[in-house]
């Protein structure tokens, strides 16, 4: 089908020498958008279909339809730090979450690891994400209605160290300042043996959670730190690139015990 006016297109601009760039464009026939390549006219992509590319300046442009990582990369709005599919990706995979289950976040941020976690649980689970302040429940409800997650996420403006109201989840999941505040408030609503996932961006902040835990309470699983190295595929020069992320944070799994 066609690229019709107003559609999200992921454009892979390639200059034929392993140096490329990504954009996400909502064509619009009336506009032109930039690239490292050069402009490109709205109306030129409209009418093509996905799959094509178009050669502009020296290199060419490819017209992809974009998924949700594409969507969470590059359209989605960031008021706050998030975290992203490196991270995200093997925060569920540790939780062991799926289709029906039901899970608590704190703070929902701009939204991004709701989106991750919706993704397994949706359509039958429900998500309750805590959330203290209100500017950020706005952008994070913007991008859930961009990457359409809303029916199974309930958001509750409410400090999450003050308690939850909800029992029996099957997992929960901290991206917050001071997540040890919190752990004591929401252990009697969490299924014993249920993952907790922490994420915290130094080494601080795992010490003061060590040495807050209650051991009565819970168990520490695993704390790592992923790290991701891209490489450019230029022709004589495949190297890694020399601007990377750096660090984004740790993550601490802990288990839920059978308070004594
Ligand atoms: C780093 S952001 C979370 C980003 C989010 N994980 C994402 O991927 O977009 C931390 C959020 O936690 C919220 N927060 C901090 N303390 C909180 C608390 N006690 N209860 C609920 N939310 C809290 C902050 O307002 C902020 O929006």
């Amino acid at each position: 089908m066609p690229i019709s006016e107003g559609q999200n297109v992921l454009v892979i601009a390639d200059n034929n020498l392993g140096k490329r760039k990504l954009y996400l464009f909502k064509v619009s026939s009336k506009q032109s958008y930039s690239t490292f390549l050069g402009n490109i006219q709205g109306k030129d992509i409209l009418d093509r279909n996905f799959g094509e590319s178009i050669q502009l300046g020296k290199g060419r442009i490819y017209l992809i339809e974009p998924n949700l990582y594409d969507i969470i990369m590059y359209e989605l709005k960031r008021k706050s730090q998030v975290i992203y599919p490196k991270d995200s990706g093997y925060i569920v995979s540790i939780s062991g979450i799926r289709n029906g289950m039901k899970v608590l976040e704190a703070g929902i941020g701009s939204g991004f690891l709701t989106i991750e976690i919706s993704r397994h649980i949706c359509p039958n689970g429900k998500l309750y994400a805590y959330e203290i302040r209100q500017d950020m429940i706005e952008i994070a409800k913007k991008n859930l209605e961009k990457t359409n997650f809303t029916n199974c996420v309930i958001i509750n403006n409410q400090d999450v160290r003050e308690g939850v109201n909800e029992k029996d989840f099957d997992a929960a999941f901290l991206d917050m300042a001071d997540p040890w505040n919190a752990l004591n408030k929401i252990h009697d609503s969490l299924k014993i043996s249920s993952p907790v996932i922490v994420f915290v961006p130094t080494v601080n902040q795992i010490e003061k959670l060590l040495s807050n835990v209650d051991i009565n309470k819970y168990v520490i699983q695993e704390i790592s730190e992923l790290i991701k190295r891209e490489w450019e595929p230029r022709k004589e020069a495949i190297r890694p690139t020399i601007r990377a992320i750096g660090h984004t944070g740790f993550i601490i799994l802990l288990r839920t015990l059978k308070a004594i």
